[in-house]
Order: C-alpha cells, then sequence, then structure tokens
C-alpha cells in the first residue's frame, strides 16, 4: 500500500503554491513517459485552490495540451447548473488553460439536466472505457481497474470523499467503475461518483483539506479511529494530504511539520 503522506501549511495559499508545484511536476513526468497526464477533478473548495496555475510560471510552461480531464464525482445537473462540478471548474480553472475541449471529459450534459443519475454513471464508466481502449487512461495491473496519473480530491466535513459518503453502501461497490446516489446527504441529493477502487488505482492521490470545520475528520480519517470514506483513500505509488494549520489542528502532535 502506498505510502500516505501529510504536509501541512501555515496559510491556504502557500497549500496552493505548493500543490501546483506538486502537480506541475507531475505533469512533466507523465508527460515526458507518455505524452499524456490524466488529472481527475472534484468540487467543493479544490478549484479555488488551483489558481497559481494561472500565473507564471505554470501558464506558460506547464504542458496543456498534454492533458486530459475527468471527474471523480458529479452533481446530477446540467453542465450549467450552480450545482455543477464541471460549471465549477470550467469557470475558476479550465476557461482559463489552454487544455483542448475534445480533452475535457464531463458528465453526459442531457442525462445530468434530466436528473437520470443511474444512466449518467453508465454513461460516464462508458467513456471512461474508451479512454482505456484508446490508450489515454492506463488499466491498473490486472485489474482491469482505470488508473488515473493524479486526482486532487476533497473530503467533506462528515468526512465523505467524491461523492462517497459514510453510512452509505456505495463505498462497498467493488466491481463497477462508477456508481451513483440520490440521497446524498450533501445537497444535491443525486451524484454519480468514482468508485472506491477506481479512485485507489490512482498513481498519485491528493486530498486537499483546509479550514477548522474539517479538524476532526481530518483527524480521524488519518488516524483511523472512525472508518470514513476520506480515512481509506490510499494510491498506487503515494498519497498526499495538503492541509493548511486548522485542519490539522486535531492531527496527534508531531505528526506534520509545518512548512
Ligand atoms: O460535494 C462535494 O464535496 C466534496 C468536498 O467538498 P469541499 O468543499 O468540502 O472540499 C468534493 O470533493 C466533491 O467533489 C463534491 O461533489
Amino acid at each position: 500500500m502506498a505510502p500516505v503522506k501529510r504536509r501541512v501549511f501555515q496559510s491556504k495559499k502557500q497549500m496552493a503554491e505548493e500543490l501546483a508545484k506538486y502537480t506541475a511536476d507531475l505533469s512533466s513526468k507523465f508527460c515526458k513517459e507518455r505524452g499524456i497526464f490524466t488529472v481527475v477533478l472534484s468540487g467543493g473548495d479544490l478549484i479555488s485552490w488551483l489558481w497559481k496555475f494561472l500565473e507564471a510560471p505554470y501558464i506558460d510552461s506547464v504542458e496543456w495540451s498534454k492533458w486530459h480531464i475527468f471527474w471523480v464525482d458529479e452533481r446530477v445537473c446540467g453542465w450549467d447548473d450552480t450545482d455543477s462540478n464541471y460549471k465549477l471548474a470550467y469557470d475558476g480553472f479550465l476557461s482559463k488553460v489552454p487544455i483542448p475541449a475534445e480533452n475535457i471529459y464531463a458528465i453526459d450534459n442531457g442525462l445530468g439536466a434530466q436528473g437520470n443519475a443511474e444512466l449518467a454513471a453508465e454513461r460516464y464508466e462508458e467513456c471512461l472505457k474508451q479512454k482505456v481502449n484508446q490508450n489515454i487512461i492506463r488499466t491498473y495491473k490486472s485489474s482491469g481497474f482505470p488508473q488515473f496519473d493524479l486526482q486532487l480530491l476533497g473530503m467533506g466535513p462528515d468526512g465523505h470523499m467524491a461523492s462517497l459518503f459514510p453510512g452509505h453502501d456505495q463505498i462497498n461497490e467493488k466491481v463497477k467503475w462508477v456508481t451513483h446516489i440520490t440521497d446524498s446527504p450533501k445537497p444535491p441529493p443525486k451524484r454519480i461518483t468514482f468508485t472506491l477502487p477506481v479512485i485507489n488505482c490512482a498513481s498519485y492521490n491528493v486530498m486537499a483539506v483546509c479550514d477548522k470545520e474539517q479538524a476532526d475528520s481530518a483527524a480521524a480519517a488519518l488516524t483511523h479511529t472512525k472508518d470514513l470514506p476520506a480515512g481509506r483513500l490510499t494510491a498506487d505509488v503515494e498519497v498526499v494530504w495538503f492541509l493548511d494549520q486548522a485542519a490539522a489542528s486535531k492531527l496527534p502532535h508531531g505528526w506534520c511539520s509545518i512548512l
């Protein structure tokens, strides 16, 4: 199992700066190795911490044309809906960097707008399988699960990750790549989400968590004192939790050096 590292920052600004450097270094690695960098985004606060990419040196140095963008979860709504993780990412990041539109793979807009969660999940899984067949997405050893290069994840105050929520059965799905939920405890109720096996097949997983509201769940997830979805996060190569001091404030003493 991959090592789980923790990096605690004095500010969100510093965390965003380091997140950009970490991601850009992996972009260089994968673009050199295979000419493709598959990046999985989440919603929530994460997008607000990608601003550093819009500045030098990254805006000019990153090989954006080689990036392929996916979502670890998505609300079942149209792309123009304020609940949409696609809209959040497009408005705050994707519209400001030169990633080719054909390299951005969002939920089926029509099915999202219709609110058909089950079919939207099936369609997204079909999209992933097509990208595996086209050798855009790698597969994880013999499992056949898709292996993404980097996933940029977030956690809710209840310890949910993607749209895998505590006490909900989707966390136990072992066969599907993408599943759906229609009773999310966090609005909106209808969502699609990568399953845990897919999330944990990623080569590199980043969990970015800020603010004191997250401190209890961050500590519980990292010390495994509660069985939370975020606590089950692993990866093939490395997991790194990026935390600000407030989110890390309940971790055992000495667990993290503040950077
Ligand atoms: O609803 C969601 O919540 C999680 C966590 O969001 P955050 O704002 O607490 O960071 C997010 O990662 C997920 O993509 C989103 O659908």
